[in-house]
């Protein structure tokens, strides 16, 4: 199971678990927690949910070769039946509190999809990235709003244009994560934290989480729309494949060839 999927508690737990492939995620990975997020939303014993990785690693981002073998429409239609997107989708509609706890690399979506989390706790060897550019791609799911709203403009540019990494401090002081917690400590904090959630009043915490992402839902819609007019087109185009094929090969992509 590539991704571990419990209840325990009133807490949703999702892990990603293909660690020999440093958690890249697939689309039957994106389906299965789309499908647990959903069914959670109708399910009044879950009060709140937690997304975790391994120690050593959250996850790698999109599965690249995922990205090369599944042809998408250039101009964007049909993102509805992506599994990312409903996976995306379920994510940033739930009505519930979602905790997610990341140690080690967190690599494309897996930084896009905290901004759509609620409480993130990153360990001390946590390591962002959103290297979309550098792919031949460009930012999804709100990233290129989000991003900017949290981090501000010059220092998003760093990190969605130049792709550039960061650490656990630096996401702490630009406002994505909300706490830097020792590793071995993290999982337990987090679960902690989650418990707190479950403890509360489920009706109060819903409506908290309703007025604090009210500004934003029809920007985030917006958004997403907009990055995928591009993403497809891009996907499709030698600039990625390049990219993607020159990861597989384990060498530097070579992109002096295209306009
Ligand atoms: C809409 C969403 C967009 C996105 O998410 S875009 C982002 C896509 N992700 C990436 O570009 C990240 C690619 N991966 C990496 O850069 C590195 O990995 C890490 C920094 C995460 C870890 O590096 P290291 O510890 O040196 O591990 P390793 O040897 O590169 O990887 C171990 C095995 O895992 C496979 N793997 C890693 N990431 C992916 C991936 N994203 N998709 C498919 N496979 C992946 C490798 O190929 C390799 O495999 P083998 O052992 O056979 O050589």
């Amino acid at each position: 199971m590539d991704i571990l999927s419990s209840k325990t508690n009133g807490v949703l737990t999702l892990e990603f678990n293909r660690p020999e492939r440093k958690n890249a995620i697939t689309s039957a990975m994106y389906q299965s927690m789309a499908d647990a997020i959903n069914e959670a939303e109708q399910d009044a014993a879950v009060r709140a949910i937690l997304i975790v990785g391994k120690p050593e690693i959250f996850t790698a981002g999109n599965d690249l070769e995922d990205f090369m073998k599944t042809a998408r429409p250039a101009d964007g239609s049909g993102i509805e039946e992506r599994s990312v997107y409903k996976f995306m989708m379920a994510l940033s509609g739930s009505t519930k509190p979602v905790v997610a706890a990341v140690a080690g690399a967190a690599v494309g979506i897996g930084t896009t999809l905290l901004m759509h989390c609620d409480l993130v706790y990153a360990a001390d060897n946590a390591k962002f990235s959103m290297p979309f550019v550098q792919l031949g791609l460009c930012p999804e799911f709100a990233s290129s709003l989000l991003l900017t709203q949290i981090a501000g403009y010059p220092r998003a540019a760093e990190k969605l244009m130049l792709g550039e990494a960061f650490l656990a401090q630096e996401a702490l002081e630009m406002g994505l994560v909300s706490k830097i917690v020792p590793v071995a400590e993290l999982r337990a904090f987090a679960e902690g934290q989650a418990a707190k959630l479950v403890a509360l009043p489920a009706s109060s915490i819903r409506a908290t989480k309703q007025l604090m992402k009210a500004a934003r839902k029809g920007p985030v819609t917006e958004a997403i729309a907009a990055e995928n007019t591009f993403f497809g087109a891009m996907l499709a185009a030698p600039e990625a494949k390049e990219a993607f094929t020159a990861f597989f090969e384990k060498r530097k992509p070579d992109f002096s060839k295209f306009n």
